[in-house]
């Protein structure tokens, strides 16, 4: 090696160093300063050896190193360079170091690993770590395997309203100018929010859509599920009569199908209320009337035979018992023309299976089916009177061909069926049964928050909706000391106004007669001179039909102040200043005490519910409230032996006064 040679040497060696440095710094620089979560669980791989392998050294080092990396241990980052690196810098700052060495060491630094070096590593390899699949929400569980009608139902808000305007526009009701004149003339100012989602529906816009014949282009069906005293009645009557008031001769048009007369009778007063001046006629069928004397109020021609049938009556409202009497027994009685099926209280008339009057009455508005040519030649048309208009539908019952205009066309019933309840069923099967068209379903209930899709769920899964209004109690006692704690509900708690639900007959009836014998023991005492004595009465299936009529007109003059009844009424009687429910006996059922307590708090107003449980029924009764998710909803109250202390020996004259009748008979 020359002199000059060896001067140079220490200058391109000084060089050598600044470039490794700089790269060095560079490399520092472009290293992430923190380390993400999954770095820090990097399984040891290439990368890593990359870093801590810069030489064959290294390489020696990292083997021999005692510490083997295992498979998800965290990479380890060396605080400062590690004594590798240390050397090869001490190497590069060494002037004596050899050309060739330094040149190893430069490249060395940039050079990713080859294959054969990265072969040479002891590969971890790295799988993804097991996961759990998250557990499908309840939601998706409950809405698995559902009809799509209702998964694709419309929720709406219990506090929407619409106000009723009169002038020209409808504001959106699709009302006419008469309609909305005659429910401001009753006072309603504002419709409810079942009415608000249902009216437009049933009343389009495109007068052709309103038609009373639509046999190809038939509407959809139409399930609702709103609380108990939401309006569901107005939201049917409303668009029935404004469509029916199109009509030019009286047919069987409308039929409402209701669980107990009381409800057909309400719904009919309803009906001749609101329609009052559209000339509508209207008929009950419900039994309470002999066969004949219906069968005269509803059918006009009963002699001749004909084919699109007669009737007296546009609408009908009925007990599904006696619609089947009249459908088989009953000529020229049809339901052909039926534009509205409605069926309230759904669930509980679908739960019916008397006479199977479901499938009879499917099958009366379904169209019989289509005759051919070769039966009914042409040329042998017997006569038959004007009168006599068939539905569309219905023209194979015709002695003519039904030769459609089209091939392909398909004529469908008209009928529009209409479900309505507090409770609506969740059960497939049932609503199956009914044959709906492409139904649409409205669900009334405000938002629980705890599931984007509650309303559907909740009535899946039975979860009903109360009226905001209502206040819920229960007292849990014992079975002795319970006539004994309603006694005091009245007297200390005003429970007056009152609907009081037992269990059956027999005890309505003693309970009827015992706080009569209360309210006389009552009434001797001094102490109870200033007490206005509380008129109680039953209301039960043992009454005739005229005495339950006059009772409740009685209860609803505020004559009487409690009735005392079965479930018998439990159901849609809407009795307007009704402001306490007493579950006497506790309700077997949620739906059973849904319908209870919706007897109060009725349109917006304010009620109490209070339900007495013997001590045995407690956790039955708990376990129906929490498996509804209502169990917080209902304040649980104490009456202790002091607040009772007043009445106690008016109540001892009682029972020893019934246990007196009752030895007697
Ligand atoms: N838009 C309205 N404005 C004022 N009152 C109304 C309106 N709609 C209905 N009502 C009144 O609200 C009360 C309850 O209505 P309705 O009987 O139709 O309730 P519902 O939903 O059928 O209850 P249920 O499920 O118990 O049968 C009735 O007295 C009715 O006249």
């Amino acid at each position: 090696m020359t002199g000059a040679a060896t001067a140079e040497k220490p200058k391109e060696k000084t060089k050598a160093k600044q470039r490794y440095l700089r790269r060095k710094k560079e490399r520092r620089k472009n290293k992430p300063k923190t380390k993400t979560p999954e770095d820090k669980n990097l399984v040891v791989g290439p990368k890593e050896l990359e870093e801590e392998s810069n030489s064959e050294e290294d390489k020696t080092d990292a083997e021999e190193s005692p510490i083997e990396p295992e498979i998800g241990e965290s990479a380890k980052v060396p605080e400062r360079p590690s004594k590798k690196r240390r050397k090869v810098a001490k190497d590069v700052e060494d002037v004596e170091m050899e050309d060739a060495e330094m040149k190893t060491v430069e490249d060395s630094l940039d050079v990713q690993l080859s294959p054969q070096a990265e072969t040479n590593q002891p590969t971890l390899p790295s799988f993804p770590l097991p996961v759990h699949p998250d557990a499908p929400s309840k939601s998706v569980l409950a809405l698995q395997g559902l009809d799509q009608a209702l998964v694709g139902a419309e929720i709406v808000n219990p506090t929407q309203s619409l106000p009723i305007p009169l002038d020209e526009a409808d504001g959106g009701t699709g009302l006419s100018k008469k309609m909305r004149k005659r429910l401001t003339d009753l006072g309603i100012t504002d419709l409810f929010a079942v009415q608000t989602s249902l009216l437009p529906f049933l009343l389009p816009d495109n007068p052709l859509q309103r038609a009373l014949y639509l046999p190809y282009n038939p509407p959809r069906d139409v399930c609702v599920s709103a609380p108990t005293g939401s309006g569901k009645t107005l939201a049917y009557v409303l668009p029935i009569i404004e469509i029916l008031s199109s009509r030019i001769v009286t047919r069987l048009r409308a039929l409402i199908v209701l669980p107990t007369r009381d409800l057909v009778a309400q719904v009919r007063e309803t009906f001749e209320e609101i329609g009052k001046g559209r000339g509508l006629k209207i008929g009950t069928a419900t039994g309470q009337q002999s066969f004949s004397h219906e069968q005269s109020q509803l059918i006009a021609d009963r002699t001749t035979d004909l084919k699109g049938g007669s009737s007296k009556v546009d609408i009908l409202i009925c007990t599904p018992g006696r619609l089947i009497d009249h459908l088989n027994g009953t000529p020229n009685f049809s339901l052909q023309h039926l534009r509205f099926l409605v069926i309230d209280e759904a669930d509980r008339l679908l739960a019916q299976s008397f006479q199977d009057w479901l499938v009879q009455v499917l099958a009366a508005i379904r169209s019989p089916p289509t005759r051919s040519l070769d039966v009914n030649p042409i040329g042998q048309l017997p006569s038959f009177p004007v009168h006599d208009a068939v539905a569309p539908t219905f023209m194979s019952l015709l002695p003519y061909p039904d030769i459609p205009t089209f091939p392909t066309e398909r004529k469908e019933s008209s009928c529009q069926k209409l479900l309505f309840s507090a409770t609506l069923t969740r059960d497939p099967g049932k609503i199956a049964a009914l044959d709906l068209r492409d139904p649409k379903y409205f669900v009334i209930q405000g938002s629980k928050g705890h599931e984007a899709d509650s309303g559907i769920l909740d009535v899946v899964m039975e979860k009903f909706s109360m009226p905001s209004t209502l206040t819920e109690r229960m007292v849990v006692c014992e079975t002795s000391q319970k006539p004994l704690i309603f006694f005091h509900l009245v007297h200390a708690h005003q429970v007056t106004n009152a609907l009081v639900f037992t269990k059956s007959t027999e005890s309505t009836t003693r309970l009827v007669r015992l706080f009569d014998y209360f309210e006389e023991a009552r009434a001797k005492t001094a102490m109870a001179g200033s007490v206005k004595q509380m008129v109680v009465r039953a209301y039960s299936s043992d009454l005739s039909p005229g005495e339950r009529k006059s009772i409740l007109e009685k209860f609803k003059a505020q004559e009487i102040q409690i009735l005392v009844c079965s479930d018998l009424i439990s159901r849609g009687i809407d009795i307007s200043h009704v402001s306490h429910v007493v579950s006497y006996d506790v309700p077997i059922d949620m739906r059973k005490y849904v319908h209870r307590v919706g007897r109060t708090a009725r349109a917006g107003r304010a009620g109490d519910a209070w339900t007495l449980v013997e001590e045995q029924e407690a956790r039955y009764f708990k376990n129906v409230l929490r498996e509804a998710d209502h169990l917080d909803k209902v304040k649980k109250v104490k009456i202790h032996e002091k607040d009772l202390a007043p009445l106690t020996p008016f109540y001892e004259t009682a029972l020893g006064q019934l246990k007196e009748v009752y030895t007697r008979t």
